[in-house]
């Protein structure tokens, strides 16, 4: 199989700061990757070494088969890039600064009309960007980084500042490039937005990749409890407790409320039983771990090591 990006133990120093540190990983054509981490993780490192902005200063970095720092032209084209902070000139409007783009990738003057349309802007083509919300701009940015539809989109942090709506209408577009068959790779602070957004997340810590696969594959590996809440009649905790033997670890709530957090073996075992007659609660709620947690979970086994 051959890939759109290969990193091998890519390494960037800045001074004493280990940037990038020891990174490898491949992405195939149609995949969307996200790469999450703290401020200062390295992700935007990591993009500029994609995009040959940077040089590795250890390892190897290929690009659509070629070294991006090379320089070479026709790989250049096939790439689009959403800088963190996306700035224009405002005193141009949408539409002038994107036929510029356009023209600088030796475009024809109607794609930036096609995509003006595609990423909602046409209305507001002819405003000058001074006017522009930052939804607004951000979306030209990615107007921009569509151009001449590239085999790989690097895009660092494209939701930052967008409303809910604007996010979902951002995905969907990302589907669309992923579905022609574009690796789409970005990188975010938040886990949460990209449950069926991304197939797969990369997290990294301090330069280094911590994990690597896609939520679902994340949290196996994770093996994060699920929290039980069972509720019984007024007054029914103690028999809720006796009921359970007494696990450690059980909280009671109230007078009529206990939580435990099961494994994923304790939780079947715990459904089976709860299934059977005489169970003495009346209602149960399961609250499986979330994002954060799981996030949580992983930065915090990196620094255990
Ligand atoms: N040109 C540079 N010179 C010196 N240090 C740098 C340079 N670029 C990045 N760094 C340092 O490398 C580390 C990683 O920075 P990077 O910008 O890649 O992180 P990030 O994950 O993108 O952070 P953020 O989420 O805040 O954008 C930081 O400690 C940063 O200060």
């Amino acid at each position: 199989m051959s890939f759109n990006i290969e990193l091998d133990a890519v390494a960037r120093q800045y001074g004493s700061v280990r940037a990038v540190d020891g990174v490898s990983f491949a992405a195939a054509a149609g995949e969307v990757i996200a790469l999450v981490g703290h401020n200062g993780a390295g992700k935007t490192t990591l993009i500029k070494l994609m995009l040959g902005l940077a040089r590795p200063t250890s390892g190897s970095v290929c690009v659509l088969g070629q070294d991006p720092a090379a320089g070479d032209v026709t790989v250049r084209r096939r790439l689009g890039y959403l800088p963190e902070n996306v700035s224009f000139n405002p005193a141009l409007t949408g539409r002038e600064t994107l036929r510029f783009y356009v023209q600088l990738k030796g475009g024809p003057p109607k794609e930036a009309e096609a995509l003006l349309q595609r990423i909602g802007l046409a209305h507001a083509a002819d405003r000058r960007i001074g006017t522009y919300s930052k939804g607004m701009r951000q979306r030209l940015g990615l107007a921009q980084a569509m151009i001449g539809s590239p085999a790989v989109l690097l895009l660092d942090e494209p939701t930052t500042g967008l409303d809910p709506e604007l996010r979902q209408q951002f995905y969907g577009i990302v589907r669309e490039m992923q579905a022609a068959g574009t690796t789409v790779l970005l990188s975010s602070h938040a886990l949460n937005e990209l449950e069926g957004n991304a197939g797969r997340v990369v997290i990294l810590n301090e330069g280094r990749k911590i994990a690597d696969g896609s939520l679902d594959e994340l949290r196996r590996i994770a093996r994060l409890p699920t929290r039980i809440r069972l509720t019984a009649a007024e007054g029914g905790a103690r028999r809720l407790r006796e009921w359970m033997g007494e696990p450690k670890g059980l909280r009671q709530i109230n007078g009529h409320i206990v939580e435990i957090d099961a494994s994923p073996e304790d939780k079947a075992a715990f459904l089976r039983r709860a299934a059977g007659e005489g169970a003495p609660f009346e209602d149960l709620d399961m609250v499986p771990p979330g994002l954060d947690e799981l996030y949580a979970h992983f930065l915090a086994g990196r620094a255990s090591k």
